[in-house]
């Protein structure tokens, strides 16, 4: 049985998305504040536009009260009294927006537009788009290393040590594991991963490799590779979409993560690194798998090659190479290129490849990543939840196997000579050792 309150959430759903075209509006316009923010002028058509632009930006729903009255603002304010027959009984949306408009009897157009204009200003301070987090003064923001928020139906998980241009240390990695479970249970419908500051991430913090315990090194190897593997299976198992905002570099465990998410937006600025071979490592986060998957052969561009493309003919890069290679064999060259031989991906490029969802300039990546996150969230939750396990529900068992697989190759590769030389380079060059 659809009860009172499902028909209003549908209702402001639906308003949301503009099933009715227009800003919303207001049963008493005597209850509006009247010029607030502005003194004795009155409101322009321009004030007018500018004041419709500024409700699009708004991060917070303002509730259907407030969306009713801009609507019969709006429209009183550019077609004048409401003439319309009155809609029918069960047709819910228009009836009370039909009401609302009515509401206003023959109140000018000009005072329509001037109470707007005001109600809008007056809204306006509570509904900022957030603005990215700022490293203060001494490179480190307060609120810890990840810092966690909800807001408007998105729970955020920020990176936050710029200074150490966001290394994931041991602690960070129980702490997002903490926040993912809260994030499972909470009201948000999406949950995203981004940074403070130039970098996304630079991955796993190498200092992690130094305190080794009493019973030594292999002792380190088999707890890492336990907190590897419930990290990752957190991320596997996550029960909503995730969303990273990739707003600068990214580096190894942060880029291979990157194949369990739902949507990865970027800056032109982020470049994806994962130099796992100069640091004799080998990979993670089921990157093994889902990097493969997603760069294969079918994905490569078509390159024009040899006499062929005199004729007039393209053919792809795989193609030519798996021909070489002898028939059936599978070669996924651009993930081999990323994974073995730590090949940077600029933002473009990982688009091209499938790891990126879309691109967008670093002026303007902010504010257009938020407005589309939070046009997501008016989507009716359970529908997206839904849609999201039949696509997940498939490889979860898949993806679980090629994690354990990867951290038991790590266990020994973190004991090898190669990666604790790499290791130590990178560390005695920044004076760590
Ligand atoms: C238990 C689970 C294990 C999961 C395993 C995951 C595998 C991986 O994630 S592999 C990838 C590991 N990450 C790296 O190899 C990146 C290492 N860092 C760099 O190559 C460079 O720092 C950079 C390219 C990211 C940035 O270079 P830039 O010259 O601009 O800045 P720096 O002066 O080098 O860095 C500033 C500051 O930050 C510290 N830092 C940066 N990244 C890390 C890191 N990954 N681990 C530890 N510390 C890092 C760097 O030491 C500097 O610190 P100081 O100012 O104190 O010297």
């Amino acid at each position: 049985m659809t009860t009172m309150a499902q028909v209003i959430c549908g209702l402001a759903r639906r308003w949301c998305f503009g099933a009715l075209g227009s800003p919303l509006q207001v049963p008493c316009l005597q209850a509006l504040p009247l010029h607030l923010g502005r003194t004795a002028t009155r409101a322009s058509q321009r004030d007018l536009e500018n004041a419709v632009h500024q409700v699009k930006l708004w991060k917070k729903d303002p509730g259907n009260e407030v969306k009713l009255k801009l609507y019969a603002l709006y429209k009183q304010a550019t077609e004048g009294p409401c003439n319309l027959p009155k809609p029918g009984m069960m047709d819910l949306v228009n009836k009370a927006k039909w009401d609302a408009w009515s509401a206003l009897g023959s109140l000018p157009k000009e005072t329509a537009r001037e109470n707007y204009v005001d109600l809008v200003s007056s809204l306006s301070a509570a509904s900022e788009p957030p603005s990215p987090a700022k490293p203060a003064a001494d490179g480190e923001q307060a609120g810890g290393d990840l810092v966690v928020t909800s807001e408007n139906h998105i729970t955020t998980i920020t990176f936050n040590r710029p200074a150490k241009k966001n290394a994931i240390t041991t602690q960070m990695y129980q702490d997002i594991m903490l926040a993912l479970q809260a994030a499972s249970k909470d009201d948000s419908v999406l949950t995203v991963l981004t940074g403070n500051g130039e970098y996304y991430c630079s991955g796993n913090d190498l200092t992690n490799f130094t305190d080794i315990p009493p019973e030594g090194p292999e002792e380190k190897a088999r707890t890492n590779a336990i907190l590897l593997r419930e990290f990752v299976d957190c991320f596997i198992d996550f029960p909503k979409p995730l969303v990273a905002v990739v707003n600068g570099p990214a580096v190894g465990i942060s880029v291979t993560l990157l194949g369990l998410f739902d949507l990865v937006y970027a800056s032109d600025r982020a470049t994806f690194h994962t130099p796992f071979g100069p640091l004799g490592l080998s990979p993670e986060g089921c990157s093994s798998y889902t990097f493969p998957k997603m760069m294969g052969p079918s994905k490569l561009s078509r390159t024009k090659v040899g006499s062929r493309a005199g004729e007039g003919g393209c053919q792809s890069q795989a193609t030519v190479s798996l021909q070489g290679r002898g028939l059936g064999q599978l070669v996924f060259l651009k993930a081999a290129e990323m994974l073995i031989f730590g090949r940077k991906l600029t933002a473009q490029e990982a688009c091209a490849q499938g790891l990126v969802t879309e691109v967008f300039p670093d002026s303007t990546f902010q504010k257009e990543v938020w407005t589309r996150l939070r046009a997501y969230t008016k989507l009716p939750p359970n529908a997206v939840r839904t849609s999201r396990e039949v696509m997940r529900s498939k490889g979860r068992e898949r993806l679980h196997a090629v994690n354990a697989e990867e951290c038991g190759a790590l266990q020994q590769r973190w004991l090898s000579e190669e990666c604790t030389s790499a290791v130590v380079r990178f560390l005695s060059r920044r004076g760590k050792l």
